[in-house]
């Protein structure tokens, strides 16, 4: 490198050490330089030792670097020590050749081929396992379970074979219902999700990839983690639909050799005795209260929203689904559990149905598929009594537990490490990612105007966000937004009315959305933010509206044509808030999981979205500062 400095001057041809272009005081003062270089070669020529042929040595100049320059210097004789240290941090700068232990590294990263992603290939492997190391303030959250890139890559590669739906060993009905009942689904191609998870839940993964089902119950066990919105619901739907359908099948043609068997023998003991009566046989495939599958899900809208989806593909399928929560009424359960024409499907929060179960403990007797969706919730302290219970009661007949979840908790990992060792891991490539399509700002809310005035921070900045209208140009394309809405999570739920009520003073169309609103209110409001029943909601729209033109009428400033909720974590877990570009942190989450599942509800499915932190006196900035660069960056909050 230092040879590249060493230039000869165009003009004078003095050679000499140049660090920069030849000046013009460097020319005028050229032939001093010059004189002073003779001289100089004259008086080293009077020194200079004879060599034995008595000629002059050519001695070098005093600009010019030896050709042995990299050589380390010879190791001194008195102290036996090396004059220069091996590893000085310009000590490799002059090497033509890689130092042996490079090489090896080298080679080794060469050998393993596309396990690190392009542009990464000098990293060596130990240190690709830190690579979160610059994430100081995450590392001291570090909640989530931390999945290897060479998994990662692997899954990748795997999942590129599976192209269409079609190319799934799914039957011909669950196919035409893929079609026909859900005309929602935009590209028709599985995600990475279903690629990954449908093969493997209908048992058509390749042998040495499964792991064995445990001997003694002959349960398999499946861990389904993937990014928010990338359709995990029906990933592990459709695999079930599908066994049970195929269940039913089995059961008919059990059912008519039986009864066939059964009528023999009864026509035989008929001629022997014309006056015994037998009741008529119970149907297996119809059996009122027994579903064949359970779906736990832990809030009522998540009942709805997957009650809705699992209904939907029912009209094709054919197959009873029974969605039961806390926000319908007793009579309401009991005809949808208790139907005489039976049901197949239950979806339910886990204290319902453990409260169920409890009084009818047959409800859970032919259970062979269980979803646990949102699982790491579901095993937090509040449900996890109910989970297991259910879980328990379920396991003489079950044959799939499923577990799903977009983020995986160490706590989880390591429980269910324990409790199912050979559980079968399907993760997605970009888990515990926040997509790049998703962008994050940040609003110092301690700088002007706002002087640590967040309520005042969070109605700037929805204004801003309404008024705008770049985002929603109906020539960009698929995203025409006439109604814009806006996410606001808040940390504590007595936050949320506060907020709400400060947001409507400032002109806001703004609701609370927590625990303990009114049900039907929440139920109809979130609809016009997931889009599931909306046309059913338009009269409650029409007489929304009317409230907003009476607002408008009271209040000077009215902010058109935006939506506001303010929420909790009840509104970040698992809701398909499809129609949401924009999502508020009011408050920096106080863990990445909390980050993954509030942002997650934008930018869902291929959508793009906007995040926004509010970060106020005592909020964490260094965490912000990280995830906001792990999100360009694309990398996990790990
Ligand atoms: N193959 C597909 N193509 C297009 N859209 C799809 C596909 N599969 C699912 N979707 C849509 O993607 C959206 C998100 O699906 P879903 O709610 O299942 O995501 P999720 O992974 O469960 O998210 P979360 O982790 O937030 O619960 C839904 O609106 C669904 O209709």
């Amino acid at each position: 490198m230092l040879r590249q400095t060493i230039r000869s001057c165009p003009f004078c041809e003095a050679r000499s050490l140049l660090r920069t272009p030849p000046s013009r005081q460097f020319h005028r003062q050229a032939p001093l330089f010059a004189q002073i270089q003779r001289e100089r070669a004259a008086r080293y020529a009077d020194a200079a030792p004879k060599s034995r042929s008595g000629r002059d040595k050519p001695r070098p100049s005093r600009m010019m670097l030896s050709d042995t320059v990299a050589r380390p210097l010879p190791r001194r004789p008195s102290d036996g020590k090396p004059t220069r240290k091996k590893r000085e941090p310009f000590s490799y700068l002059n090497r033509t050749k890689a130092p042996p232990s490079l090489q090896k590294m080298k080679d080794e990263i060469g050998n393993t081929g596309d396990e690190f992603p392009a542009g990464r290939r000098t990293e060596t492997p130990r240190k690709r396992r830190s690579r979160t190391e610059p994430y100081h303030a995450l590392k001291m959250q570090r909640t989530l379970h931390e999945v290897p890139y060479r998994a990662r890559s692997t899954i990748k590669r795997a999942v590129q074979d599976v192209e269409s739906f079609e190319s799934l060993p799914l039957m011909d009905t669950v196919q035409q219902a893929i079609k026909d009942a859900l005309p929602g689904l935009e590209y028709r191609i599985p995600t990475p999700a279903q690629r990954v998870a449908i093969p493997a839940l209908l048992g058509q993964e390749p042998k040495r990839r499964r792991r064995n089902p445990i001997k003694s119950t002959g349960l398999e066990s499946f861990l389904l983690a993937a990014e928010t919105g990338s359709g995990k619901t029906l990933a592990y739907l459709l695999p079930i639909i599908d066994a049970i359908k195929r269940e039913e099948i089995v059961d008919l043609e059990n059912q008519a050799r039986e009864e066939e068997a059964k009528a023999k023998a009864a026509e035989e003991k008929k001629r022997d005795d014309i006056f015994s009566l037998e009741p008529p046989p119970l149907s297996k495939a119809v059996d009122p209260a027994r579903p064949r599958a359970i779906i736990l899900v832990p809030t009522a809208e998540l009942v709805s929203q997957v009650g809705t989806v699992a209904k939907s593909l029912s009209h094709v399928v054919k197959f009873r689904t029974a969605p039961i929560s806390a926000a319908k009424s007793a009579t309401v359960i009991r005809n949808n559990l208790f139907n005489e024409k039976g049901v197949d499907v239950v979806v339910s929060t886990p204290p319902l149905l453990a409260s169920i179960a409890e009084s009818n403990p047959n409800i859970l007797s032919r259970v062979t598929h269980l979803v646990i969706d949102e699982a790491d919730s579901l095993f937090d302290r509040s449900f996890k009594p109910s989970t297991v219970e259910i879980l328990e009661r379920s396991t003489p007949s079950l044959k799939k537990l499923v577990l799903c979840s977009a983020t995986i908790p160490r706590y989880l990992d390591k429980y269910l490490a324990d409790r199912y060792p050979n559980m079968n891991r399907l993760v997605t490539p970009n888990l515990h990612a926040i997509p790049r399509r998703v962008q994050l700002g940040v609003v110092d809310v301690n700088k002007d105007p706002y002087r640590g005035n967040k309520m005042l921070a969070c109605a700037d900045t929805i204004w801003q966000i309404g008024k705008s209208s770049g985002d929603y140009d109906p020539s960009e394309g698929k995203e025409k937004v006439e109604t814009k809405r806006i996410l606001v999570f808040v940390n504590e739920r007595e936050e949320t009315e506060a907020v709400a009520q400060y947001l409507v003073k400032k002109g806001i169309d703004a609701l609370a959305f927590h625990r303990d609103t009114n049900p039907s209110r929440h139920a109809k409001t979130l609809a016009s933010f997931t889009g599931i029943g909306m046309e059913k909601n338009e009269g409650h729209e029409k007489s929304e509206k009317k409230e907003v033109k009476n607002a408008a009428m009271s209040s000077k400033r009215q902010l058109p044509n935006t939506k506001v909720i303010v929420t909790t974590d009840l509104g970040s877990r698992g809701i398909d808030t499809v129609a949401v570009r924009h999502v508020i942190l009011y408050d920096v989450p106080h863990t990445t999981i909390d980050f993954i599942h509030r942002l997650g509800r934008t930018g869902r499915m291929g959508r793009r979205g906007r995040g926004v932190v509010l970060v106020g006196p005592g909020d964490r900035a260094d965490v912000v500062r990280e995830v906001r660069e792990a999100m360009f960056r694309g990398e996990a909050l790990i």
